[in-house]
């Protein structure tokens, strides 16, 4: 694990492998953390054992992992330590690089001098490089090391259990999968607000961003499983021949960025009792970068299937409710009859994130008046998947399936679909708006009322 002592590596690596190993007890692993920092072995078991604690992870994998765990300092940009570091593993081998996009690059770079054993597994974080030109770069650097199926781009909400539940949803059900095209489908959310704030993570947040450290990552993914056609199989290459078939077809709603972005970050405010300062105000932030902390987005998706549908993505920082969902609103019924009143939303399929849920609005004629319209919801409530997302996509890099990750060209795919609004954002041709923490956002905005 190279970025052993950062704060990805706690916060999310560690408690992912934590519950991995306590629900698939059979997972042997030597566990090597490295990183700059001159720590001894007993910091980083620390970190390690406190981790996996974090998750409530127990049970003998998880006791021998602990014990096992080793610590090596080095600078992974060095062959030299690279070297060292390989050599001191055992078995298959996974480097898993928890470091920034630009120091992946170089641990890449020099990675080419060392004659990696068959099989070695590489498994980047996201951001994906940081344009589509380094994308591509870092693509074709990795080309050279192992073939494409070893390699792992991580993007947790792969493994989030509601998203692997839009397969079965779509492909597993005669009821929604005709429905869902442009025939039927009159506009498509996907959504993300938190009411978390930037959370000590200016080093990474202030140079990403709401539409990098979201947008372009987590919910182009989502889009891509909601609009793909049916794989005949499970299978990673025919799933993610699909995805990136959907995302190769994804571009902006409109030429102009102005009509279908708009961005915003929040100022002073308070969620929920707790005071926030301003975003420009956090320590660490550049507040002259006019980094967003709210990103919306309109796409389309130029296939027969989806033709002349907008697909509306955002996602906001520090807002004043949670809202984790994509929401597919299905066109009004061609002709309510006259007489049967009542009726003012269409029917819509609601499939949330956090909590895990699936929910459908209808219209029955409900209690009272027979012929006055009732809106209802069906709900399914569901519980947890058997592992947290990161669990779930670790998974599948032990077990060497690369289903859950993304491939390079569906990474080089979503840089290329916000690189217009990078760069309509970057030139200020899109104003950055404000809008307070604890807010809904500002005024107005791209989706419809929820
Ligand atoms: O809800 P989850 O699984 O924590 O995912 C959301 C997080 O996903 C991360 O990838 C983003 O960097 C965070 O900003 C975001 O909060």
């Amino acid at each position: 694990m190279l970025g052993a002592s950062g704060d990805l590596t706690a916060r999310l690596l560690l408690p992912g492998l934590g519950g991995l190993l306590a629900a698939v007890p059979d997972q042997e692993l030597l566990l090597l953390g490295s990183g700059m920092d001159d720590w001894d072995e007993a910091r980083w078991r620390k970190r390690v054992e406190d981790s996996f604690s974090s998750v409530s992870a127990t049970g003998p994998q998880v006791t021998a992992t602990v014990a096992g765990t080793r610590y090596l300092q080095a600078d992974v940009t060095e062959a030299e330590d690279l070297r060292r570091l390989i050599g001191a593993c055992r078995g298959q081998i996974v480097i898993f690089f928890a470091l920034p996009p630009a120091v992946t690059a170089r641990a890449c770079q020099a990675l080419t001098g060392i004659e990696l054993p068959a099989g070695t597994r590489l498994v980047l974080e996201k951001p994906f490089g940081t344009d589509t030109a380094g994308a591509e770069r870092l693509n074709q650097l990795l080309a050279t090391l192992v073939p494409e199926e070893q390699i792992h781009r991580i993007d947790h909400f792969l493994g989030k259990s509601t998203v692997l539940n839009i397969l079965g949803l779509r492909f597993a059900n005669r009821l929604f999968e005709p429905m869902l095209n442009a025939e039927h489908v009159a506009g498509v959310d996907i959504v993300f607000d938190e009411s978390l704030a930037l959370e000590g993570r200016a080093g990474y947040y202030d140079s990403a961003g709401a539409l990098i450290d979201m947008v372009q990552s987590h919910l182009l993914q989502v889009l891509a499983l909601l609009t793909m056609d049916a794989p005949p199989t499970i299978d990673a290459r025919e799933v993610r021949d699909r995805k990136a078939q959907v995302l190769r077809a994804t571009r902006l709603w409109d030429e102009d960025a102005r009509t279908c972005t708009r961005r915003a970050r929040y100022t002073a405010g308070e969620i929920a009792g707790r005071r926030l300062p301003a975003y420009a105000d956090e320590a660490g932030v550049d507040p002259g970068r006019g980094t967003e902390t709210l990103a919306e987005v309109v796409l389309a998706v130029d296939t027969w299937r989806w033709a002349g549908v907008p697909f509306r993505l955002r996602s906001g920082k520090a807002m004043s409710a949670t809202r984790k969902e994509a929401v597919i609103t299905f066109k009004q019924p061609a002709r309510v009859p006259d007489g049967l009143t009542g009726y003012d939303r269409p029917d819509r399929l609601r499939i949330g994130f956090g909590p895990d849920r699936l929910a459908v609005d209808l219209n029955i004629n409900g209690p009272g008046d027979p012929f006055v319209i009732d809106p209802v919801t069906l709900d399914a409530d569901f519980g947890p998947g058997e592992l947290p997302a990161y669990g779930e996509v670790l998974r599948g890099v032990l077990d060497d399936d690369p289903l859950l990750s993304v491939r390079g060209d569906t990474a080089e795919h979503c840089w290329r679909i916000v690189a217009p609004v990078l760069s309509a954002w970057r030139d200020g041709t899109v104003p950055l708006l404000e809008y307070p923490a604890g807010s809904a956002g500002p005024e107005g905005s791209l989706l419809p009322p929820d």
